[in-house]
């Protein structure tokens, strides 16, 4: 039987979920894969629960209970004297401070698996170091949850790029929370303020709605798929249309905005009111390859087109590529919530699981 060792990181809409799923998953995979998954230890960011048994039926009241507050190097001294191996560190956070940490994770002797984009979308400096360090300790980082959360984005792109297939544009609905909010506003008669509200009870939303509304996640997205194409492009270089007015923006905190979302709407209904009757508007990413330009807008479809006729919190990615010529490659579904995401963490666990 391998054993594998899973210590995660975020307890929230994505690390809560995959907990439940790999619970559900574990007998399965130890008899048709021979594989254990266990999870020694569960993190948020100020309490961790150090498993005893293997069993963790009611870890949500056992992290609440049983969890203390800790530093990483409680983890690292926990799971080195247990002398568990094949050892990988779940990033389920938004944090961008905890991606520093992935080093003394790595030295520590862990694989890392993320949900968070934040690691892949720092400086080229970082990105290219983080490399240098998984390489010279033989680990491995797992991040398809990336872009399109559960939908094969990166490794497809990945072995695209890798069997010289020439990747000329990728142009997408690269977040399922703006899906959701443009496919419900241009339906529904409701406030912009009020849908926000609701992608964010559904779980589609960056725990701070702003990330997705200014641009920034999708642009992550934008930069991580250049990057897996070679692309060397900083964060700065994306041109992204911000749809949050400066005053309520990241300078203050997520308390103010939330209260005043209501602001937002004029805004948005006016641009609502100028659509033409068979239009929608659409939240897209675009990536020209070729050109070497990531942009990110707002733009006018119409109804009847793929984006335009897109539903719920779907996404959907045209690959365009030298052999597919002038149709491009689709990748459509559902682009965020925490189901197919955690879902997509525990495929990256298994396929790093295989390597093991
Ligand atoms: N929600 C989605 O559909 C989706 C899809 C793909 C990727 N993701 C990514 O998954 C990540 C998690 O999203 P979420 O919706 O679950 O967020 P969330 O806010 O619900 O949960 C975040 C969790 O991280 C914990 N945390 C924060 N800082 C920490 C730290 N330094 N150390 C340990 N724990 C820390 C918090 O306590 C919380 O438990 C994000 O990076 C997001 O971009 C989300
Ligand atoms: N907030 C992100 C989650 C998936 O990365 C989105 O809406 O696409």
């Amino acid at each position: 039987m391998k054993k594998i060792n899973i210590v995660l990181f975020g307890t929230g809409n994505v690390g809560s979920k995959l907990v439940d799923q790999l619970l559900e998953a574990r007998e399965s995979l130890r008899q048709k894969e021979g594989v254990e998954l266990n999870l020694p230890v569960i993190a948020n960011s100020t309490r961790a629960y150090f498993q005893k048994e293997n069993q963790q039926p009611s870890w949500e009241a056992d992290l609440n209970t049983l969890g203390v507050s800790y530093k990483l190097e409680d983890i690292l001294e926990y799971v080195k004297k247990q002398g568990y191996e094949n050892l990988i560190a779940v990033d389920a956070t938004a944090s961008e401070e905890f991606v520093d940490k992935y080093f003394h994770l790595i030295e520590a002797g862990f694989h890392i698996v993320a949900a968070n984009k934040v690691a892949n979308t720092r400086s080229s400096k970082f990105y290219g170091s983080l490399r240098q360090k998984l390489q010279e300790h033989n680990r491995f980082f797992f991040y398809e949850t990336n872009v399109g959360a559960g939908l094969p984005i990166v490794e497809t792109l990945r072995n695209f790029h890798r069997s010289n297939e020439r990747v000329t544009r990728v142009r997408g609905v690269f977040s399922g929370s703006l899906s959701y909010i443009f496919n419900t506003y241009c339906e529904e008669d409701k406030a912009f303020s009020e849908i926000l509200a609701e992608a964010g009870e559904k779980g589609f939303t960056e725990p701070d709605p702003r990330v997705d509304l200014s641009g920034k996640d999708v642009a992550r997205k934008l930069l991580i798929l250049g990057r897996e194409l070679g692309l060397e492009k900083e964060f700065e270089e994306i041109t992204i249309q911000d749809l949050v007015p400066a005053h309520l923006n990241g300078e203050s905190s997520l308390k103010n905005f939330q209260e005043k979302k209501e602001e937002l709407n004029p805004f948005f209904l006016n641009l609502k009111q100028n659509l033409e009757q068979d239009e929608v508007i659409r939240h897209v990413g675009e990536l020209d390859v070729t050109r070497g330009t990531l942009e990110v807008k707002l733009v006018k479809e119409k109804k009847a087109s793929a984006f335009g006729a897109l539903k719920h919190a779907d996404s959907s990615f045209e690959i365009y590529a030298e052999s597919y010529g002038e149709r491009p490659l689709v990748i459509q579904g559902a682009g965020a919530g925490a189901a197919v995401t955690a879902r997509g963490v525990v495929s990256d666990i298994l396929q790093l699981a295989e390597k093991l």
